[in-house]
């Protein structure tokens, strides 16, 4: 799966560009400022129908104009087309038609995105980490997004009848439900998390050889007490809190050498190499359970990797068999690979030079 043809209208400082990317190394160069990450903004754009630098999506309409426009072809057949209007309206056509909802462009597009924020996946919160979890097993599970998205319902409702202090025994029925739903979540991600580890380990030996990286799920609750009972003991905590302390929205993914968590461990560089074999495990996952390959993009590569740090990260990558976007300032940050195609962005005007 990869763009074979890429049209961005009126984003950010892109006026207007037409892009015939290849299909495995494409780099990306120019000076600071002059629109290399509104690319890779731009691909990420139409596979979510977001950006990921700001929430409002309106920002990366081009100043002064009404709307935006991409179009991408996915290798021979599929073609994908978005545009929004600085009000907010937002027509998608997938092959000539209109999709119900944004997620069948992320089936269509399954896009990795490595930037220097990446970091946050380890360094925040478990909420990223347990979105990491649930884009593998939303990719690799037919039934995981309505699964989580009922579980998610079933909280919701669950915490307004914490808040409203229901009695026991309506909350009571809910809860057959939320454990059920929580049940089904956990034990798909957990396999998800299982396959995942048969790939990373690999990808981590390489990275990080000296580092004994281990890594477990964590599934939101005392693993050896059903969720039933957690419910019902933590019931009462739960309606003076207003909310519900355990359960499936307090999964994540733990990292950790020799037992201490990776962030206060790990350099710099070190924890940008785990955050990187993370996203090509998990793409390197896809691919071996359901012949989708990933679109990878990746943003100021060089940034905090030495000279064989990057030449491992780029071989790896090029392994992967994957679409590759990659950022530089200077292509010769990244001399050290043949790149199928290399793009050279000035003020938001892109040329194809050699490669
Ligand atoms: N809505 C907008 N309309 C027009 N121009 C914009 C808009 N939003 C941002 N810009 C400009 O577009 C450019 C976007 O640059 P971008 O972040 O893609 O650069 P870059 O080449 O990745 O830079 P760096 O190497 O510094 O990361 C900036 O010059 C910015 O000022």
């Amino acid at each position: 799966m990869s763009i074979s043809q890429l049209t961005i209208n009126q984003f950010r400082n892109i006026e207007a560009a037409a892009l015939t990317p290849a299909g495995g190394l494409n780099l990306i160069y120019g000076a600071n400022g002059s629109g290399k990450t509104s690319v890779l903004e731009a691909i990420w754009f139409l596979g979510l129908g977001r950006s990921f630098r700001s929430n409002q999506a309106q920002r990366v309409i081009q100043y002064e104009q009404e709307q935006l426009t991409l179009f991408c072809r996915i290798g021979e057949q599929d073609k994908v087309g978005l545009r929004r209007t600085r009000q907010g309206d937002v027509t998608i056509k997938v092959n000539g038609d209109k999709p119900e909802k944004v997620a069948e462009l992320a089936k269509l597009l399954p896009l990795q995105l490595i930037t220097p924020e990446s970091f946050a996946l380890l360094l925040d919160g478990p909420k990223a980490r347990r979105e990491y979890i649930d884009w593998g097993a939303f990719h690799s599970d037919p039934h995981f997004h309505l699964i989580w998205a009922r579980s998610r319902r079933l909280l919701k409702q669950r915490n307004q009848l914490l808040r409203a202090q229901a009695d026991d025994r309506q909350i009571a029925i809910w809860d057959q439900q939320f454990a059920h739903y929580s049940n089904e979540l956990t034990e798909r991600r957990r396999a998800w998390v299982n396959s995942l580890n048969g790939v990373l380990e690999g990808i981590i030996g390489k990275f990080l050889p000296n580092a004994q990286v281990r890594v477990s799920f964590s599934q939101g609750w005392d693993s050896k007490t059903p969720i039933e009972q957690i419910l019902k003991q933590q019931l009462q905590r739960d309606k003076q809190l207003g909310y519900t302390v355990s359960g499936p929205h307090k999964a994540d993914l733990r990292l950790r050498v020799n037992n201490i968590p990776v962030q206060d461990v790990l350099s710099r560089g070190q924890l940008k190499l785990l955050v990187c074999a993370l996203k090509i495990a998990q793409g390197v996952l896809l691919s071996q359970q359901h012949r989708k390959q990933c679109i990878y993009l990746v943003d100021d590569l060089a940034s905090e990797l030495d000279s064989e740090k990057r030449t491992l990260l780029l071989q790896q990558l090029e392994q992967t068999g994957s679409q590759v976007f990659v950022t530089a300032i200077d292509p010769e940050q990244l001399a050290m690979i043949s790149w199928q195609r290399m793009f050279h962005v000035e003020q938001g005007r892109i040329n194809t030079t050699d490669s």
